[in-house]
């Protein structure tokens, strides 16, 4: 049943005359479509205007036969239902509604102007420490926020890191997710959907995108919150160096470089940031630093986090030289 927010509502009355008020949902009539702003696997995601507000938005588009045929069904529904549950952080790509015709689903979402974080570093090639900072701790803070939720990104990369029109970052591409029971939900873990089999089968059959990938997901086939941290460390280490930390010339030879550490800083890589990228960088989860750990570290001495962060203004870019 496609839960999207009602929008409006129409009077209906029926043949003894009986007034009704019915929920109208909006659909594709009520927007004009522009470019396409970026391409997923299963999904294209345009510019769009709702033509009664005139508002911007993301609309997403997935097509349903093209999803049926790749029994990519589960991953709509965990896209779906993740951003159900991450509603209010600045830092995550808001959903407001979803809606289907015969041929596709529609997602209605945050429009951000600023694009993939990887193309703008690609663009300054580098972020000095200034520039690392604040977005280093706009990702932690939404990391920070997932994980309150009980979401595990599991594919946390530049190219997932979105920027709004104040350049400030919003979090998205959440079909890779994996919700860890609801810690509200009351019902016993065997009757909550998604924590069945299929889920093991998700998680064992899922891989995120090779560079950033942690070595457990590797060894162990098990994602867990430290596995996003391993992808914080690997998202530092690049705005500095201008290239990810584990990068060969084939994805076996990155996943072997990674279940091994093999990388090494660039020579005058900051050493503070260095130190942290150190402890994010650890084989075993159970050892790697956790979001409390890294606010705390030096690296980020006097930066603030939760709302006065998301005040701040975005730092002017900077490459770091
Ligand atoms: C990562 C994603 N790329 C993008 N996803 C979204 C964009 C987006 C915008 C630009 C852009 C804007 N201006 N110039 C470029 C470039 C790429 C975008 C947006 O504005 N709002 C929501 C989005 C996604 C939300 C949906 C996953 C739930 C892929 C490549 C997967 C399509």
């Amino acid at each position: 049943k496609d839960r999207g927010a009602a929008v409006g509502v129409r009077r209906e009355v029926d043949a003894d005359g009986r007034v009704t008020m019915k929920p109208v949902k909006k659909g594709v009539r009520d927007f004009t479509f522009g470019r396409i702003l970026g391409e997923g696997s299963y999904s294209t995601v345009y510019l769009a205007t709702d033509r009664q507000t005139l508002r911007e938005y993301a609309v997403k588009v997935l097509e349903k036969k093209h999803i049926i045929k790749e029994k990519k069904i589960k991953y709509v529904n965990i896209e779906k239902n993740t951003l159900n549950r991450l509603t209010e952080h600045p830092g995550i790509v808001r959903l407001y509604y979803t809606f289907q015709d015969e041929t596709s689903l529609y997602y209605v979402l945050d429009l951000c102007t600023g694009g993939e974080l990887l193309g703008v570093l690609k663009k300054a090639g580098t972020f000095d420490v200034e520039c690392t900072r604040f977005y280093g701790a706009q990702i932690l803070d939404a990391i920070d926020y997932m994980h309150s939720r009980g979401i595990i990104h599991r594919d946390l990369k530049p190219e997932n890191v979105l920027l709004d029109e104040q350049m400030h970052v919003k979090i998205t591409d959440f079909g890779t997710a994996k919700l860890l029971r609801d810690p509200r939900d009351p019902r016993p873990p065997e009757e909550t959907p998604g924590q069945s089999g299929e889920d093991d089968e998700r998680a064992a059959s899922f891989v995120g995108t090779a560079e950033y990938v942690s070595p457990e997901l590797l060894t162990e086939k098990s994602a867990s919150t430290a596995s996003d941290i391993w992808a914080f460390g690997c998202i530092i280490y690049q705005l500095l160096a201008g290239r990810p930390p584990f990068k060969a010339g084939t994805e076996y030879l990155t996943f072997q470089k990674i279940v091994k550490l093999e990388y090494e800083f660039p020579p005058g890589f900051p050493p503070a940031a260095r130190d942290l990228v150190e402890r994010c960088l650890v084989l075993d989860p159970a050892q790697r630093f956790t979001v409390e750990h890294i606010k705390k570290h030096e690296f980020f001495a006097g930066q603030m986090f939760g709302k006065e962060l998301w005040r701040m203004k975005a730092p002017r870019l900077r490459p770091y030289v």
